[in-house]
């Protein structure tokens, strides 16, 4: 990577930085800078468009999850000399607790595959990857990232519009939980404060906020018990895809979309049910990117929707289709 046009970008005096690893990005697409109050994060050089892609990287090396520090020590000794400087030189919030090698993992680390820790806590699906490390968090998420288990690379996609100079985040918890969930969560598994715009709404913002992140929740989980009532299940998402759109935020949209079409076809609404297919593949194409399973799978939908298990399961009826 070049990043000619931004000097000192990864905090090195280097006018040209190349990574040791592979990385594939689009060219002054970002840069890596100090962001107040931050430590180092990623920037947009140029405005950019929803859904675009930003990178991606393969991992320095994989772990399972809470490795030692003996055992991260083993892997960075496969490294060369310019790659374990890149690893100490990223951030620590566990300085005064942990061992640095250690430290510096449970700073970094991102998890392969579906986050699914009962499954994955015994495989290597903890990675360190150099450049993605250099994500700050944001509760309102501008970034997607995405396992691609194939090409065995993280993928980071735009998940809106950015403009020129504004952070690129994503989220390192979950976005529906309430503004003190997510900053005790922050606080206890990854050992910073959160100075995120949404972590720093007050008073009445605040509570709005909170209500509308509970109630898309609340909603996610009763849109699953509407199987025989698609009427009121397509109302309920509705009122979710409107909150979500008010808190910003893009999660659970391809998957709400995916549920609208479900009961669409449930009572042989096909027209409806390919509006909100098609929604939903948009989505997933900027969420987890074109050749994702969830992308292809809307896709197939979309070209026949009575192809899906559900069709006609119900007495049929006319639905609607998404809001614009
Ligand atoms: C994976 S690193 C992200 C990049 C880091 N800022 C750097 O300088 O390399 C995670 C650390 O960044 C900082 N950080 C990330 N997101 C933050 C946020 N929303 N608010 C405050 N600090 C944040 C915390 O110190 C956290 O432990």
């Amino acid at each position: 990577m070049q990043t000619g046009a931004f000097p000192n970008a990864l905090g090195f005096s280097t006018h040209v930085v190349k990574f040791a690893v592979n990385i594939e990005e689009q060219e002054e697409t970002f840069y890596v800078q100090d962001v107040q109050g931050k430590g180092k994060g990623i920037l947009a050089a140029r405005p950019i468009r929803r859904g675009e892609f930003l990178f991606s990287e393969p991992p320095l090396f994989t772990l399972p999850p809470s490795p030692t520090n003996s055992t991260i020590l083993g892997s960075l000794a496969k490294c060369t000399r310019e790659e374990q400087r890149q690893y100490f030189a990223l951030a620590n919030s566990y300085k005064t607790r942990l061992l640095p090698a250690l430290a510096i993992f449970e700073t970094n680390f991102l998890l392969l595959g579906n986050g699914n820790l009962q499954v994955e806590r015994k495989q290597d699906t903890a990675g360190i990857f150099l450049l993605a490390s250099r994500f700050n968090s944001s509760c309102t998420p501008n970034v997607s990232k995405s396992w691609d288990e194939l090409r065995n690379v993280m993928v980071f996609r735009t998940l809106r519009d950015i403009e020129e100079g504004e952070q690129l985040c994503f989220n390192y918890c979950g976005v529906l939980a309430t503004k003190a969930e997510r900053r005790r969560e922050l606080l206890d598994e990854f050992g910073f404060e959160c100075t995120c715009s949404a972590c720093q709404l007050e008073g009445e913002e605040a509570l709005e906020s909170d209500k509308r992140r509970s109630a898309i929740a609340r909603l996610f989980e009763e849109v699953g018990g509407c199987g025989n009532e698609p009427t009121l299940g397509i109302r309920k998402i509705k009122l979710a895809l409107r909150m979500l759109k008010e808190e910003s935020l893009v999660h659970y949209e391809a998957s709400f979309c995916y549920d609208a079409f479900q009961f669409c076809v449930l009572v042989s609404d096909f027209p409806n049910a390919k509006a909100w297919i098609r929604r939903a593949w948009e989505v997933s194409c900027y969420t987890s990117g074109p050749d994702s399973n969830a992308a292809r799978m809307f896709k197939m939908y979309w070209a026949n929707p009575r192809s899906h298990q559900l069709a006609g399961t119900l007495p049929k009826t006319t639905l609607s289709g998404p809001d614009l």
